[in-house]
């Protein structure tokens, strides 16, 4: 199969390097952008023979396309291999199948807007341009979900109440709640906050009628390690939120005893309220991320020892914690070659151990594999994502 990019898209993508031109084949079921230099035949043939070996359980894109009930699809993993790449244009290429779609970067360093080339910013959901069905995006703030629940955080269990407890002479209650060590997550938020924030700030948009027609939610997330602590964070949250609420129910039984003693009117609490609220999400996130019927965390990586190593990691952890994975994109693939750079056959027989890595790997090799070429231009804008997601997601 010959794929040949409108002239518009091929001017955007012209896949030229300095001592190559490409045109595009497929081998297997993976397309390649072929290379007019010259590498020696006899070791291109190999290598694409290995390379589809190494890709033998490409992946099956039909599966993640075919049902309209509402899918989940978080993206993660090491800095830098293409998370947002892969994950706007897996957005945009569901959009252009039908799917009406959300985007989210969790990740506090945003790239979308970036790689949208429009301005995503603002915590709300923006309307990307250019597609079949309904893609929006949305960047979420981190600062500001994180000081929503400072706040609650602080009226409901903090500072708030402990200044009112040392007030009415309660300081034993004022040490317990020193023990729950919440001013220190207040005050430092552990990496991985912010993005549990920024996931249950999607869940409640999710909840409204306004936003029941997205089928498919896109995260782009942050870096592994934060991903690995996201994954207890909602645990540690709902326990250290359930003890400051048990607390904070104790001490409003002992207050209110006192202020009828005295005749005073119960005050109306809303900060309990919203921290209830905050736990009940933080739940539903932590049973989101182990919904096998609508969630997959898919993992991205690049062919380098280094990257596939904390692939390997990433997978094991995120089984252990019973959160479905089930594909693997190996992004910036050097596509074969028929020149003699010997740059890039260096470097394609590095790749290709890194690939054979994934083969043996107990944590990986049971992933279907989806393999993305390196291009030679920054993957920038709707038209560019389509040809990337095209490429890609098949
Ligand atoms: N297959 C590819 N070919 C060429 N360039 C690529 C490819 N994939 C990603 N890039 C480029 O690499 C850079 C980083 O990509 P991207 O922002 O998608 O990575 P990321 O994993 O989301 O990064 P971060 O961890 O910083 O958020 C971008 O400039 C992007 O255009």
């Amino acid at each position: 199969m010959v794929l040949s990019p409108t002239p518009h898209l091929a001017r955007r993508l012209s896949l030229t390097a300095a001592h190559c031109s490409f045109s595009w084949y497929s081998s297997s079921r993976i397309v390649y952008p072929r290379r007019s230099c010259a590498i020696g035949r006899h070791f291109d043939a190999l290598q694409v023979r290995s390379v589809a070996a190494a890709a033998e359980s490409v992946s099956d894109f039909d599966e993640m396309v075919a049902s309209t009930k509402r899918k989940y699809y978080m993206l993660g993993g090491k800095g830098g291999v293409g998370k947002t790449s892969c994950a706007a244009s897996l957005a945009v290429k569901f959009a252009n199948i039908g799917h009406p779609t959300l985007v989210v970067s969790t990740d506090p360093a945003h790239s979308l807007s970036d790689s949208f080339a429009q301005d995503l910013t603002g915590g709300t959901l923006v309307p990307v341009n250019g597609v079949d069905s309904p893609l929006f995006a949305l960047e979420i703030n981190p600062d500001k979900a994180r000081e929503e629940f400072r706040s609650a955080s602080k009226k409901s269990g903090g500072t708030g109440v402990k200044d009112i407890m040392d007030s009415m002479g309660l300081g034993m209650l004022a040490e317990q709640l020193g023990e729950l060590k919440l001013g220190e997550l207040l005050d430092t938020p552990p990496p991985g906050l912010d993005e549990a924030i920024a996931i249950s700030k999607v869940m409640q948009f999710l909840e409204s009628q306004e936003y029941s027609i997205f089928r498919r939610i896109v995260f782009d997330t942050a870096p592994t390690g934060h991903t690995l602590r996201l994954l207890s964070l909602p645990d540690f949250l709902d326990a250290s939120i359930g003890k400051i609420l048990k607390l904070k129910q104790k001490i409003t039984s002992a207050t209110s005893a006192i202020k009828s003693v005295f005749g005073q009117a119960q005050q109306r609490d809303d900060s309990s309220d919203k921290l209830e609220q905050l736990r009940e999400r933080m739940i539903k996130v932590r049973e989101l991320f182990r919904d096998m019927e609508s969630t997959e965390f898919v993992i991205v990586t690049i062919p380098t020892v280094m990257a596939i190593s904390e692939s390997s990691r990433l997978s094991a952890s995120l089984k252990k914690e019973s959160v479905p994975v089930k594909r693997l994109i190996v992004n910036q693939v050097l596509p074969p070659s028929a020149s003699d750079c010997k740059f890039c056959a260096v470097k394609r027989k590095d790749q290709m151990r890194a690939l054979e890595m994934i083969q043996s790997d107990p944590e990986l090799r049971d992933l279907k594999l989806f393999q993305a070429p390196l291009v030679d231009v920054e993957i920038r804008g709707v038209p560019a994502l389509k040809f990337f997601g095209d490429i890609v997601w098949k």
